[in-house]
Order: structure tokens, then C-alpha cells, then sequence
């Protein structure tokens, strides 16, 4: 998960070191916004299908596109499908599946192969769930997902499941919030900011990335090392994004009012 340089190692340990972090600033030279879904576009709820369109949410994602000259892409662990469902489809460059799917800004779909061992741990997880009222299994084709939000006392015994179906199919765990997932190897969010900073019209722009799960310290990572910065969404914690933001409201508030400057 980090970076060879060791500049970009130093400043992302002083970073995670520090709690309390500021607010991002209003007015920023050639960004490139790299958006996380659920906790940062969306509250969480209860269940995946519960997240529906919001209609400020997706005239903010509208205007900021287009203020910036489409430098904005959701890079989501959902589905693509997914991620236009909620979003009303407001934006073309997206990723979704940690990666593992991706729209360009041409609109062309890049997908990964899924791996044999997802339909392994997509049966073993339904397994699970038939014996423990409230868990959910989200099969994204690419990736499984266990859901335990309704069931926060199987989180435990849900983890050890994926532990050991890890080692078996050579998936890769990847924790959530109150889920846990399963997944093709080869990307993370990380390798989808990356990908889409090499093409126009992110090329050559400040990538910052906003996020509030573990998944998004990829993508934190990734900002830094290609000298832009990341955005926590929530609670303070031990992090790689240099600023902080308390919740969706204030997401929402900051992506109105954020100002390219020259
Ligand atoms: O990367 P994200 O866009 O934040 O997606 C992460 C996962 O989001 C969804 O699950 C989470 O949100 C659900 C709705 O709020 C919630 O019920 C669940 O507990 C959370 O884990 C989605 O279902 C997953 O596929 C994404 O990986």
C-alpha cells in the first residue's frame, strides 16, 4: 500500500501521525477531484440498496465537472452500475470495484477478468449468511462482499471466513465498514487515481482524493505521491490525507464552493 519515494514515505508518516486535521482549501490550482461514494457523496446506510439519488448530490457533481473541465471521477468500491444508479450517472470518469472497473473520460469500460475464486467466495459467504440473520452478500462479479452492519456480532467470525477463503482462492481481503471484501488482485484505489491522472484531462493536474475508509488511504497515497493531498471524510483517525472534513454536508458544502485558481 505505500510508495517507494522516500520523500512522499516521510511526509505521508508526519501526516499520519497528526489526528487533527484542517479543512481543505476553497481555492486550488488545476484540481482533479477523485470522490469516494458511500460516507463521502452519501450517508451510510443500512443496507447498499438503501443509498438512493439525491438531487444535490448530483447537481454538485454536475456543476463541479463542469467547472473543472471534467477533472472528476467517483472511484468507488461498488459497482459502475451502482455508482450511475446513485449518482444518476452526473459523472463519465469513474472507477468502481476498488479499481477493478473503470470509465474513461471517452466513456470507454475497462473491466478485470474476474478471478475463479470470487464464485468460491461468493458460495461460501451465502453459505455464512443463511445461518446468520442480518448478514448480507454483495456479489460484484470481481469481488464479494460480506455485510455485517446488521449483524455487528458476526463480525468477528465473518473476518475469519475471509481470512481463511483468502488463503485458499488467493483473493484479497479487503476490510470495510462493516463489510468485508473479497477481491479480484491487481488494482486498488490507488492504481485508479494513478491510471486516470496519466490521460487528459487529469494529466498534469493536482489529484486530490476524498475519503472516509480504509480503502480510500490508497487513494490518499497515491494523491501524494503525485503531488496532490487527500481529504478524510469523518472521524479522526490515523490517516495519509493531510485534511479533514466532519461528513457528507460539509463534503457537499466544500465541492459548491471550491474555485480553480489560475
Ligand atoms: O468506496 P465506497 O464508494 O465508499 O464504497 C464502499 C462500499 O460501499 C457499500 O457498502 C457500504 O455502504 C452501505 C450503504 O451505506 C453500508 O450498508 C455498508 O455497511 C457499507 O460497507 C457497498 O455496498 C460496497 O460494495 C462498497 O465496497
Amino acid at each position: 500500500m505505500g510508495t517507494s519515494h522516500p520523500t512522499v514515505d516521510a511526509a505521508a508518516a508526519a501526516v499520519e501521525n497528526s489526528p487533527h486535521l484542517p479543512p481543505p482549501p476553497f481555492r486550488i490550482r488545476r484540481p482533479a477531484l477523485f470522490l469516494d461514494l458511500d460516507g463521502v457523496l452519501a450517508p451510510l446506510a443500512e443496507t447498499p440498496e438503501a443509498v438512493v439519488p439525491h438531487p444535490r448530490r448530483t447537481a454538485a457533481l454536475k456543476a463541479v465537472a463542469d467547472r473543472f473541465d471534467g477533472r472528476v471521477a467517483i472511484v468507488s468500491g461498488r459497482t459502475l452500475a451502482e455508482v450511475d444508479r446513485i449518482s444518476e450517472s452526473a459523472l463519465t470518469s469513474a472507477s468502481g470495484v476498488h479499481g477493478l472497473e473503470r470509465r474513461r473520460p471517452d466513456g470507454s469500460i475497462h473491466r478485470a477478468e474476474p478471478a475463479e475464486g470470487v464464485r468460491v467466495a461468493v458460495e461460501a459467504f451465502e453459505a455464512f449468511a443463511a445461518r446468520v440473520p442480518g448478514v448480507i452478500v454483495e456479489d460484484k462479479a470481481v469481488s464479494a462482499g460480506l455485510h455485517f452492519r446488521q449483524a455487528p456480532h458476526a463480525a468477528a467470525a465473518a473476518t475469519a471466513l475471509a481470512r481463511c477463503l483468502a488463503t485458499d482462492t488467493g483473493l484479497v481481503m479487503q476490510p470495510g465498514n462493516a463489510v468485508i471484501e473479497l477481491k479480484t488482485p491487481g488494482t486498488d484505489k490507488g492504481t485508479a487515481l494513478t491510471t486516470f491522472m496519466e490521460e487528459p484531462p487529469f494529466a498534469g493536474a493536482c489529484p486530490i482524493m476524498v475519503g472516509d475508509d480504509l480503502t480510500d488511504e490508497y487513494g490518499f497515497r497515491a494523491a501524494e505521491a503525485l503531488g496532490g493531498f487527500g481529504v478524510l471524510v469523518g472521524p479522526a483517525r490515523q490517516t495519509a490525507a493531510r485534511f479533514g472534513l466532519p461528513g457528507v454536508d460539509e463534503v457537499l458544502d466544500w465541492l459548491e464552493r471550491l474555485e480553480e485558481t489560475a
